[in-house]
């Protein structure tokens, strides 16, 4: 079956559980999953019943889509992202981006857990993304069938626009919100002091092993794109210590009640 049968397959699935258009799209990153409980009258699908969906396998990262309404916008979560460390291809971690798209989704929202570079930043602080470096190897778009335009500009891939309302919503809550660029690598296993200074040099603030991928799609797909990154930990050999998933988790742990006041308003007022 090819990619477009695929997706079609999947929406009519979610339509039949959840008959409104989502507006926005958010994927949650690691130990984001909690905002899926800020949804009204939603609809949980398991992605394991999703038609040619992959599942989750990453901790704090649930497997669901939900479908509801937050400050009066339908939205469409993912409670759970795909990794390319996970043995998937860029294809198969990108596939959901896709669905929600053909679901009707003009905005996404895309959050992730990642590893301050910037000396700047603390950790428990907030990045909205004004670009990225693909360290990854590779590219959704890599293929003989591409669905979509295959040359396509990635300028301005982050919109300024919401990236603006972001940093001006985060001004009325508890948060620090700081602009940057972020690094995607391969993973899983965390970088090395030596990586972290090369990332500096190439003038990354931030590393995380996801989000680029989901960027590369909703760009190919024309959607509004706003990222937001959580520092969860300072990246290796900034400062004495080991880096552990746990860390990253525990550090979302503690924002989560931040990240929900100002997410939800800018679904309110911006989104
Ligand atoms: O990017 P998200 O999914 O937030 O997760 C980040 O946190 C995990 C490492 O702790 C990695 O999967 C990294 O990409
Ligand atoms: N690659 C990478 N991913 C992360 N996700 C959360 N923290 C980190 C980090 O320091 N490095």
């Amino acid at each position: 079956m090819d990619t477009e049968n695929k997706i079609q397959e999947a929406v009519s699935y979610i339509r039949e559980k959840y008959a409104n258009p989502p507006q926005i799209g958010i994927i949650l990153g690691s130990g984001f999953s909690f905002f899926q409980e800020h949804l009204q009258d939603s609809t949980v699908i398991a992605y394991s019943d999703i038609p040619n969906f992959p599942v989750s396998t990453v901790e704090g990262h649930a497997g669901n889509l939900v479908m509801g309404k937050c400050q009066g916008k339908e939205l469409c979560v993912m409670a759970g992202r795909f990794h390319y460390y996970e043995g998937y291809t860029m294809q198969d971690i990108t596939f959901p981006v896709r669905v929600m798209a053909a679901l009707g989704i003009k905005t996404l929202v895309v959050t992730n857990a990642a590893g301050g570079i910037n000396k700047s930043y603390s950790v428990g602080d907030f990045v909205a993304l004004t670009d990225h470096i693909n360290l990854l190897g590779s590219s959704p778009l890599r293929g003989k069938e591409t669905s979509g335009q295959r040359f396509i500009d990635m300028t301005h891939c982050y919109t300024s626009e919401l990236r603006d309302q972001a940093i001006e919503t985060s001004k009325n809550h508890d948060i620090t919100l700081h602009q940057g660029v972020y690094a995607a690598t391969h993973g899983p296993n965390f970088e090395t002091p030596a990586e972290i200074r090369m990332m500096r040099v190439m003038g990354a603030d931030l590393v995380g092993m996801s989000t680029v991928p989901e960027v590369i799609v909703a760009r190919q797909l024309q959607l509004q794109i706003l990222g937001i990154s959580c520092v969860t930990n300072m990246a290796a050999g900034v400062l004495d210590q080991e880096l552990s998933h746990h860390e990253v988790m525990d550090t979302m742990d503690k924002n989560r009640q931040k990240f929900v006041g100002f997410i939800e308003e800018l679904i309110a007022n911006k989104l």
